[in-house]
């Protein structure tokens, strides 16, 4: 809706619509929304139709690959090693977009042209994007922020409180940008829209699938129940999961993103997750 309101020529295709090859024809941007599930079968199918060598691969999914741990930008790079990737992330509730309400979001890339040409694609005075030169940085943020919203959302579910929420989505941050260290990220994007933003928007919202995740496991309900009723995907239960894998493999301190996995695995309840986050050794507020 953003680029056609800007006047350009949009198709979209779904696997339960169109023919993938008609809708590829000649584009100079493929944006991929897909959920993380789905990135690789459909950069697959991409692969075999013919596109011009300047064409833009934009990423807006939020997820980690199960089998290798790659972002989804890492994935579009690799099947498509001389196209320039752009990852588009920021805090961007999807249904408050579609209702126009104003935004901002942070298109990265290694290669500045293609951010700064994605960048004029979706800007109005609805929308501001803002360039950026690190993707992987803006992409973890948007990924590991997932994480936290679902323990944020079990944190109101629970009623604790304000200073527990800050408390939560402060040393979120702090282990967000840990993490996002030892991948390799810049810091300073994580205190942008795309890292401190995108979580304070994911943590606050019911609109938030992550965050509804946390609130109904707070509620008494089971993940099964909980996700059967979801609409649509919570990106944060799969990469809870990676996260665990690579966190464990790198020897990278966790704390939250471990309650939340053994929450999600059924082997705590809420609140003694909530326990087992207050109760550790008291240590120094830095220490990345
Ligand atoms: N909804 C938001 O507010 C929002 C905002 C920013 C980013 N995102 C990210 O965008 C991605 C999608 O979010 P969503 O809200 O649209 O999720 P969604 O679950 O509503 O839609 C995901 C779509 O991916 C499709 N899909 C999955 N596997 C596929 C495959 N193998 N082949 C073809 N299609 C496949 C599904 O059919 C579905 O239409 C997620 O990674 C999410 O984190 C969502
Ligand atoms: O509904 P969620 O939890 O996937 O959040 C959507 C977006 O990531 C918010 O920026």
């Amino acid at each position: 809706n953003l680029a056609a309101a800007n006047g350009h020529q949009v198709r979209v295709w779904s696997r339960q619509g169109s023919q993938i090859e008609a809708v590829l024809k000649d584009v100079q941007i493929v944006l991929s929304a897909i959920s993380m599930i789905g990135v690789r079968d459909v950069a697959s199918q991409v692969q075999s139709f013919p596109l011009s060598p300047e064409t833009i691969f934009v990423t807006a999914t939020k997820g980690l690959d199960p089998q290798t741990t790659c972002t989804p930008s890492q994935i579009w790079q690799q099947i498509f090693p001389n196209h320039p990737v752009v990852v588009l992330s920021g805090p961007n509730l999807s249904k408050e977009i579609q209702m126009q309400l104003p935004a901002a979001t942070v298109v990265a890339s290694n290669i500045p042209t293609a951010a700064e040409v994605v960048q004029l694609v979706f800007s109005s005075h609805r929308f501001r994007v803002y360039t950026n030169p690190d993707p992987l940085g803006v992409e973890l943020g948007g990924t590991l922020k997932n994480v936290i919203a679902i323990a944020a959302g079990v944190c109101d579910g629970l009623q604790l409180g304000t200073n527990a929420k800050a408390a939560l989505v402060t040393r979120g941050l702090t282990e967000m940008v840990r993490i996002g260290n030892n991948w390799g990220a810049k810091m300073e994007t994580f205190y942008g829209l795309s890292g401190l933003g995108d979580l304070l928007a994911t943590c606050n919202s019911p609109l938030s699938r992550n965050y509804q995740v946390g609130y109904q496991l707070a509620g008494g309900k089971s993940l099964t129940e909980t996700l059967a009723n979801l609409q649509g995907t919570a990106e944060g239960v799969n990469t809870c999961r990676v996260l665990m894998q690579r966190a464990k493999q790198q020897n990278i301190a966790v704390p939250i993103t471990e309650q939340v996995y053994r929450l999600l695995q059924g082997e705590i309840t809420p609140r003694q997750a909530l326990d087992e986050l207050m109760l550790r050794d008291i240590k120094p507020e830095y220490n990345y």
